[in-house]
């Protein structure tokens, strides 16, 4: 709803009112028109002011109601009526002013924003435009080059870069409201019609053609199949083409195509599962409401490497002062140089000074006896990391959480080496740290309540969206990773290329396919790890393409052997020009090896199509999905999308693995599996699940449905 009152004798004040964020409920679209009628025809009043209650302008259309009928007024003609009214109307915005909420501020004849409020045009993240005549406003507002960024990219801007911008008229560090019911006296006698932004000619450019082609170009790059930054341009380029009324049209037809499309609908359960992973719970029953988090002042990093450099500066980043630390000295120095130069271009795009003085560096462990909470991220090994536990367990201040940044070791094992191991959780961030937003918080059979709480909250502040998940080889993010590489591997073994696999995966909407990822993150880090996990014997009498009783492709293990580390060696499932070298090429030696290795192994190359490669790599790591919810590991299926999404590239338009499966069908997913599981008996992770049968059994519910058939979760250990 919307409040009315008259201040200052003749203002008409609107207050938007809908909490948390004061959203485009039908009822906050009715209030307003009711509201904006009243004052317009109050004699007394002479200049209107919009503002939101609670210091948040508006969050923009209320996203529950898309799933729905539209009910209430409809956003664009009440746009309209704000823009042509007779009586300047001001808007004060403060807090946030999101998608239909800034459309509804470009109405207005003014807009007077705090100089820390959010302004953006976030729709392309939720499949969508600006479909309240955002992108055809905003153009004419600020121009075509600032417009594309903007609606293209999602991007927020602070009220003092949209003065520089031009998208609002006068910015303030006192009460907004004031000094918009100031303002709205100082134009009261001004008669509006020059500020109807939908009148003004959008700004002339040069080069529209190669404008347009270059933006379309990057859109298409950023978001592989995504239609909605593609027809965010589309729309702009209507704006800077067609007169006002001819653009509405334009972008009416494109948002009616994006709104029913099932990108839309995959992105807006994006945002919402982003927010439900927030509300965790453990097995135990402890839930993220009535467990209260440990303060953490003062955190302690241990191991400088590629990790501990980037979870350093997200922790210095959110307020925490840090005690970097690391035994090897060439390495200690090199780290301090990365990690100051890190915080200073970080302070510089956000325009504050860096906190240079917040981390302190170390060569020995005894400043942890001062932190409230410790983050290792030494090697990958559990002797390391257990003799480090001990360590740490007798060195701390009592009630000192110790988390490990592991990616898939027993967080069990390494509390066991504690005296506290309720207070040992796994911090599992994703490189580089400062950067991905993702953060899995894992829990172990021992694991405080409020140890997770800390972490999780601890995730947050350095602005991660935090999953809690259980304790099992993998965790969830790695664990699912597994047969998804896995059948790369066997399909390139059976006839195909990685460039084959890679175009597909790609084209399902991947930044990068499963070999030129390897290549990038490099060969040896998996090869190290079957190495630990005894993988790389081969029993005497056997076949090389079986280990420990399953099917096994020892392709990686062969490269590594030749010292093809991926990029970092300039050879790897690619040719690069030399070592570090970007641009991956298809390297005739490894067809050749593919060649010899299928002939040394008695294996007839057939061809393999687009759906072969898609269905194998993703219904395996999707069949992965299942057995973790089965297991309790992960709390739902949002909790999985959230991790994949964020974590692996995952397209957002396509949802996440297990939205995407509902998409696609359980059932069809279902024979799918059995069909390549009767096809390669030998390979388990082909083997559906009984998860999913189950919901195929029970009418394969929609994926908000699924919760109700899993167990209460359960920790494996
Ligand atoms: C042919 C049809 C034509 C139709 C034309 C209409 C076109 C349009 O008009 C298009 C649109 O506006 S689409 C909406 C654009 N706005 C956004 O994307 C902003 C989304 N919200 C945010 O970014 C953050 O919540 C925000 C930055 C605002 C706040 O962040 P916080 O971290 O402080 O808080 P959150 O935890 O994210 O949110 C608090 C609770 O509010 C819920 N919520 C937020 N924005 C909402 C929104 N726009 N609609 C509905 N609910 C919303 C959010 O889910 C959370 O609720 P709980 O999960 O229950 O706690
Ligand atoms: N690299 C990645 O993408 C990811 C790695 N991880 C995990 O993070 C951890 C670290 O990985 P990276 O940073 O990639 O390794 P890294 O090899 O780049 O760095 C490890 C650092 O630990 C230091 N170190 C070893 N023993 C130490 C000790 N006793 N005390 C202090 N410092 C010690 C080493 O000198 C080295 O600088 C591993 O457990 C890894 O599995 C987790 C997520 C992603």
């Amino acid at each position: 709803m919307a409040q009315y009152s008259r201040v200052s004798g003749t203002v008409g004040l609107i207050t938007l009112l809908n909490p948390p964020v004061n959203a485009l409920s039908a009822a906050v679209r009715q209030g307003i028109v009711d509201t904006l009628d009243k004052a317009l025809s109050d004699r007394k009043v002479k200049s209107v002011v919009i503002c939101g209650h609670n210091g948040k302008f508006c969050g923009g259309a209320d996203i529950r109601e898309f799933s729905s009928p539209l009910t209430g007024p409809p956003l664009i003609p009440l746009i309209q009526g704000v823009e042509s009214a007779a009586k300047p109307v001001v808007a004060a915005i403060d807090g946030v002013a999101l998608g239909g909420g800034l459309e509804l501020a470009l109405g207005c004849h003014y807009r007077i924003a705090h100089s820390k409020a959010r302004l953006g045009l976030p729709e392309v993240h939720l499949g969508l435009l600006p479909g309240a005549g955002g992108s055809q406003r905003l153009p004419r507002l600020i121009g075509v080059p600032a417009a594309l960024d903007l609606i293209t990219t999602g991007r927020h801007v602070t009220g003092a870069e949209a003065l520089q911008l031009g998208l609002v008229d006068k910015v303030t560090d006192r009460n907004t409201v004031d000094e918009a019911v100031k303002f709205a006296l100082s134009v009261a006698d001004q008669p509006p019609n020059s500020r109807r932004v939908s009148t003004f000619p959008c700004p002339r450019h040069p080069d529209l053609d190669a404008l347009f082609e270059g933006a379309m170009q990057r859109v298409r790059q950023r978001a592989r199949g995504a239609l909605a930054p593609v027809a965010c341009v589309q729309a702009i380029r209507a704006a800077a083409t067609l007169p006002y009324a001819q653009g509405m049209e334009r972008e009416r037809e494109l948002m009616a195509t994006l709104f029913t499309s099932g990108q839309a609908r995959a992105q807006q359960y994006h945002f919402f599962a982003q927010r439900a992973v927030g509300r965790w719970s453990m097995p135990s029953g402890a839930r993220w409401d009535t467990t209260k988090p440990g303060a953490v002042h003062k955190a302690m990093v241990i191991g400088l490497g590629t990790m501990g450099r980037g979870i350093s500066v997200a922790l210095v980043q959110a307020g925490v002062s840090v005690v970097a630390m690391e035994t090897n000295e060439k390495q200690l120095m090199e780290a301090k140089q990365a990690i100051s130069s890190m915080l200073e271009r970080g302070a510089k795009r956000r325009g504050v000074a860096p906190a240079l003085d917040k981390i302190r560096y170390s060569w020995n462990m005894e400043p942890a006896a001062d932190v409230d909470l410790v983050i290792e991220a030494v090697f990958e090994d559990m002797a390391l990391k257990k003799k480090l536990f001990q360590q740490l367990s007798a060195l701390c201040k009592p009630g000192t959480f110790l988390c490990s940044n592991t990616s898939g070791l027993d967080v069990d094992q390494l509390a066991s080496e504690t005296r506290h191991p309720e207070l040992v959780v796994g911090m599992h961030f994703f490189a580089p740290a400062h950067v991905m937003k993702l953060l899995e918080v894992v829990y172990g059979s021992r694991s405080s309540p409020q140890a997770v709480a800390t972490a999780m909250e601890l995730g947050k502040r350095m602005g991660k969206v935090s999953v809690a998940v259980g304790n099992c080889r993998g965790f969830v993010g790695n664990r699912m990773l597994k047969p998804y590489l896995e059948q790369a591997f066997f399909l390139l073994e059976e006839g195909t290329t990685p460039e084959f696999v890679d175009q597909v995966l790609e084209e399902f909407g991947f930044a990068m396919g499963v070999f030129r990822m390897s290549d990038l993150s490099g060969l040896d880090v998996g090869w190290r790890v079957r190495k630990a996990d005894g993988l790389l014997n081969v029993s005497e009498g056997h076949s090389a393409r079986i280990r420990q009783g399953c099917r096994y492709s020892p392709l990686g293990d062969l490269l590594c052997e030749q010292g093809r580390f991926g990029q970092k060696t300039g050879r790897g499932w690619y040719q690069y020009d030399k070592p570090g070298g970007r641009v991956a090429k298809p390297d005739p030696w490894l067809h050749g090896f593919l060649e010899k290795f299928r002939t040394q192994h008695g294996l007839v190359a057939h061809r393999i199509d687009h759906q072969e490669v898609l269905e194998r790599c993703l219904y395996a790591l999707m069949n992965e999905g299942f057995r973790i919810l089965e297991d309790g590991i992960a709390a739902g299926p949002e909790d999985i999308d959230v991790i994949y999404v964020l974590g692996y590239s995952w397209p957002p338009h396509r949802g996440g693995p297990m939205f995407y499966a509902g998409m696609v069908g359980l059932q069809k997913v279902l024979e799918r599996l059995e069909h390549y599981h009767q096809e390669h008996p030998d390979i388990p992770s082909l083997k559906p699940c009984n998860l999913l049968r189950k919901l195929v059994v029970n009418g394969s519910p929609p994926v908000h449905k699924w919760r109700e058939f899993l167990k209460k979760p359960q920790s494996q250990l």
